[in-house]
């Protein structure tokens, strides 16, 4: 299993692009992700972004564009750290560059308001009722071969398809899950642009994403912990957020998704019951209470039957988290 440790800075800067000619400021938000203790990797992050800190970024790059940003950071932690490091930066809500060892990818956070239903659901389902989402898209394209005005346009074009749509009258999507949104956008995306991944989030709790390696889908849940602080025996606390992944490169052909999340979350239950409003030391099992550890144990709770569990994280904040992975091979973020 590897363990990988994930935190985030936020800085405000202004800078001045020669694609942007007056001087504007941004609230950047990057996040890295390394097989490193979450300590070491906070630290890391501040040295090299806290001298950007209320500054001019023309001070330190000729021109600062998120992609060059993103590298450097990614460069200079991945010197001093003696691995690879995944870096994410924002520097608006919606839009972003994420980096990976070689290869830098455009992203682009969207939405769509829709109706449908699931044709295939067990009966008394409650999706197979009609009812309604509003749908949250993230587009990842890579950023050596496209721009990302032309991963928005590309977007644009097939939203106009989908927003205030009934999407069963769509063709395609006759059985409109998540997974078989994210290959349908896949498909098209993928006509236009050297995309990497897609994802829908259909609620904000459930999502599907597809990438070159197949369909990856995770449910979300949250739970409220004590957790052991220091030697002195003193406690704190934490409302923690959990995320399950699971992989396949096929899907059940007459569901149309890999496993139903209710199902997901109905496995999860017994495990959830152990933890919220619990303090960690309870469980006999867990010796150390970081996220790494707690989302090392989670893999280990799930695993025999959850076998297409490919990662669980842990945030005891925004700020702060973990990814305990089962197999190197599915990553199931940029
Ligand atoms: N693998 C999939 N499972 C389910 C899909 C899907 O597209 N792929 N879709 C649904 C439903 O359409 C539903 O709207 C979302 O399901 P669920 O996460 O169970 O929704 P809840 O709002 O009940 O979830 P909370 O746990 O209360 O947040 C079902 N499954």
């Amino acid at each position: 299993m590897t363990i990988e440790s994930i935190c985030c800075f936020n800085f405000e800067a202004a800078r001045t692009l020669s694609s942007v000619a007056s001087t504007h400021g941004h609230s950047f938000k990057v996040t890295a992700r390394a097989r490193v203790e979450q300590d070491v990797l906070e630290q890391s992050l501040a040295d090299v972004c806290q001298p950007w800190q209320m500054q001019d970024l023309n001070a330190f790059f000729s021109n600062p564009t998120d992609v060059l940003i993103a590298q450097h950071i990614a460069d200079t932690l991945q010197q001093q750290l003696g691995q690879v490091v995944k870096v994410e930066l924002r520097s608006s809500p919606d839009v972003w560059v994420a980096c990976t060892e070689n290869a830098i990818f455009h992203g682009l956070t969207a939405s769509f308001s829709a109706a449908h239903y699931l044709p295939n659901v067990p009966e008394g389902h409650q999706c197979g009722r009609l009812h309604g989402h509003g749908f949250k898209v993230k587009l990842w394209a890579d950023a050596r071969l496209s721009d990302a005005s032309a991963l928005e346009k590309a977007w644009l074009d097939v939203r106009a398809q989908l927003h205030h749509a009934y999407l069963n009258h769509i063709e395609g999507l006759e059985n409109p899950t998540s997974e078989h949104l994210t290959e349908w956008l896949w498909q098209r995306l993928g006509a236009a642009l050297p995309m990497r991944a897609v994802e829908v989030f259909e609620t904000s709790t459930a999502g599907s994403r597809r990438d070159a390696s197949g369909f990856t889908i995770w449910k979300e849940l949250r739970f409220e912990a004590a957790c052991p602080f220091d030697d002195a025996g003193r406690y704190t606390g934490h409302s923690y957020l959990t995320r399950l992944y699971l992989h396949g490169s096929q899907l059940d052909v007459h569901a149309g998704w890999l496993r139903d999340f209710a199902e997901v979350k109905a496995i999860f239950k017994p495990i959830y019951q152990q933890l919220d409003h619990y303090a960690l030391d309870c469980i006999s099992d867990l010796s150390t209470y970081d996220n790494g550890s707690l989302a090392a144990w989670l893999v280990g709770q799930l695993n025999d039957t959850l076998p297409e569990l490919r990662a669980v994280e842990v945030f005891e904040s925004e700020q702060r988290g973990a990814a305990a992975y089962v197999q190197r091979s599915c990553d199931v973020h940029c």
